[in-house]
């Protein structure tokens, strides 16, 4: 075992948030050491849709560059269809973006690097900076990942080292005090020090019970992911969401001639690929909802056979560096939501960006001051939730209902969907909380009950006169479920 330098900061995990973390408190100044367990490409199907708040977040954090030259696809919206009905949900305008930016969270805080972030933006190509709405993009995980490991590679303020983090040290005298990692590299040992460890290592992390062993994630049911090839969408451009009597069906093109479609699969285990289960729902289920369009590219991609499931895990973020001192959480190791809505790297990105301006050495000068860390900690929990509360509470309700099994869910998805085909405002609230841009909880609880109200009022229509008593009894149920289905995640995610 060889002890190394002591370092300002280490960063466990090079996915999404790890490099952006460590390449912001580089541009500040601190000598930062980031390890990933494997840095050659991931082949992964999460990550594939970053939400507009996400992009903006990227572009606070200086390293918008990561979505160029990977052919990304920007996305303008969503379509929507629900058995033979569709409706098209527009991103916000800009306009709107402007005012309620999330990242104006901390609003006197500006990068030192902040001027790298103009040049060579493929993306923001005239077209879209005259968009007046904005805008999403998809792409493969993986290039996005190398482009976001090749900028914190080149930072000079940044040592890389492929090796897996096996243990977190802590101080002998007083171990609530965290001193660093063990690093098994090759086939040896290494111990590297920081005042500061932040724990980027994703959806299985190794390193949040450090934190509290009690919260852990709860799995509410699984993707199951496709790759189709020169698909035919309706609405290019577009996510895609799927609704009816099976789970919801997501798709969205991620490359010139590829689209990720991802099924979800009422299961808290992992469908099983040994019998035919869950080909025969693909084929039975799943198939026949699909725009007739998309058909032939879903069949091809079924035959292959390759399908690939990863769990739907719902974690809500715990208070940091109250009793665990120089330890930090961040990305999916810290909280995690349902991916429907596509909000976990948004809210990675954005978590990010507020926690480097929190730690800039104007605030803290020397990392191991563990008194005013937990105080910038503490106004980091604070402010990171509205928008975080609106994204995990908004993909845990809307998976709710679109993934429907029992009558008064039934009637709050059809409601939802009649819901959006009024239009106006009854688009432009959820598509801009789902986007990111609207980061106010009192706003999304509106619209879930408007909606809940709405879907009562629709099922009373439906039911018709006759119908009377029954729609009544269905109103309580209905009610009552939706205050169910929403409000002790919205409580959870803002009280905690
Ligand atoms: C099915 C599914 C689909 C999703 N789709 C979307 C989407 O479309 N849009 C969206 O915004 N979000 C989506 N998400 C969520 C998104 O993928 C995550 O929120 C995001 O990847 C979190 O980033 P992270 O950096 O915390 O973790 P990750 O990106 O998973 O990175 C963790 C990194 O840590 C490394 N690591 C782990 N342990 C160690 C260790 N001990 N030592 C060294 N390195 C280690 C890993 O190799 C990895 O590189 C989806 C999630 C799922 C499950």
């Amino acid at each position: 075992m060889s002890v190394n330098d002591i370092y300002d900061v280490i960063v466990v995990g090079a996915g999404v948030v790890g490099p952006t973390i460590a390449t912001a408190l580089a541009r500040q100044g601190r000598r930062v050491l980031i390890i990933e367990r494997d840095w050659s490409t991931p082949d992964r199907i999460v990550g594939e849709l970053l939400q507009p708040g996400g992009v903006k977040a990227l572009k606070d954090l200086g390293m918008i560059q990561a979505i160029n030259n990977i052919e990304a696809i920007h996305v303008t919206g969503y379509y929507v269809k629900y058995g033979g009905q569709i409706v098209r949900l527009d991103y916000p305008d800009k306009q709107d973006a402007m005012k309620t930016s999330p990242a104006k969270l901390v609003p006197d805080c500006v990068f030192d690097g902040n001027d790298k972030m103009k040049s060579d933006y493929t993306l923001s190509s005239k077209d879209w900076e005259e968009d007046e709405r904005v805008r999403g993009v998809a792409f493969h995980n993986g290039e996005f990942l190398m482009n976001l490991r090749a900028m914190v590679k080149s930072e000079p303020n940044v040592t890389w080292v492929e090796g897996t983090a096996t243990k977190i040290l802590r101080d002998e005298e007083n171990p609530s005090i965290v001193t660093g990692v063990l690093v098994k590299q090759n086939l040896e040992l290494k111990t590297y020090s920081a005042k500061l460890t932040i724990s980027c290592d994703g959806i299985y992390s190794k390193f949040r019970k450090e934190l509290c062993a009690e919260n852990v994630p709860v799995v509410g049911s699984y993707f199951v992911g496709l790759k189709l090839v020169d698909a035919k969408l309706p609405m290019p451009n577009r996510g895609h969401v799927i609704l009816g009597s099976h789970a919801p069906i997501l798709i969205y093109q991620i490359s010139p001639h590829e689209t990720r479609i991802l099924c979800a699969y009422r299961s808290t285990k992992p469908p099983s690929q040994t019998n035919d289960e869950l080909y025969n729902y693909l084929r039975d289920e799943v198939l026949p909802a699909l725009p007739k369009e998309t058909q032939p590219s879903f069949e091809k991609a079924l035959e292959t056979r390759k399908f690939r499931a990863m769990p739907n895990q719902y974690l809500p973020a715990v208070k940091q560096g109250k009793e665990t001192k120089g330890l930090i959480m961040l990305g999916d190791s810290l909280n995690m939501r349902h991916p429907l809505t596509g909000g976990g790297m948004t809210v990675g990105l954005n978590d990010s960006a507020l926690l480097a301006k929190l730690l800039h050495p104007r605030y803290i000068e020397d990392l191991d001051n563990h008194e005013i860390l937990t105080k910038q900690l503490s106004t980091f929990h604070k402010k990171r939730k509205n928008l975080d509360a609106v994204l995990n509470t908004l993909s845990i309700a809307l998976y709710t209902l679109f993934a429907a099994d029992k009558n008064a869910l039934m009637i709050l998805q059809k409601g939802c969907f009649k819901y959006f085909v009024l239009g106006g405002d009854c688009v432009s609230g959820p598509i801009g909380l789902l986007s990111g841009i609207l980061p106010f909880p009192m706003l999304l609880f509106n619209h879930f009950f408007s909606v809940a109200f709405y879907a009562i009022y629709c099922n009373f229509i439906d039911r018709g006169l006759l119908g009377f008593p029954i729609a009544l009894i269905e109103a309580f149920d209905t009610i009552f479920t939706a205050i169910i289905v929403f409000t002790p995640y919205l409580w959870k995610e803002l009280v905690y």
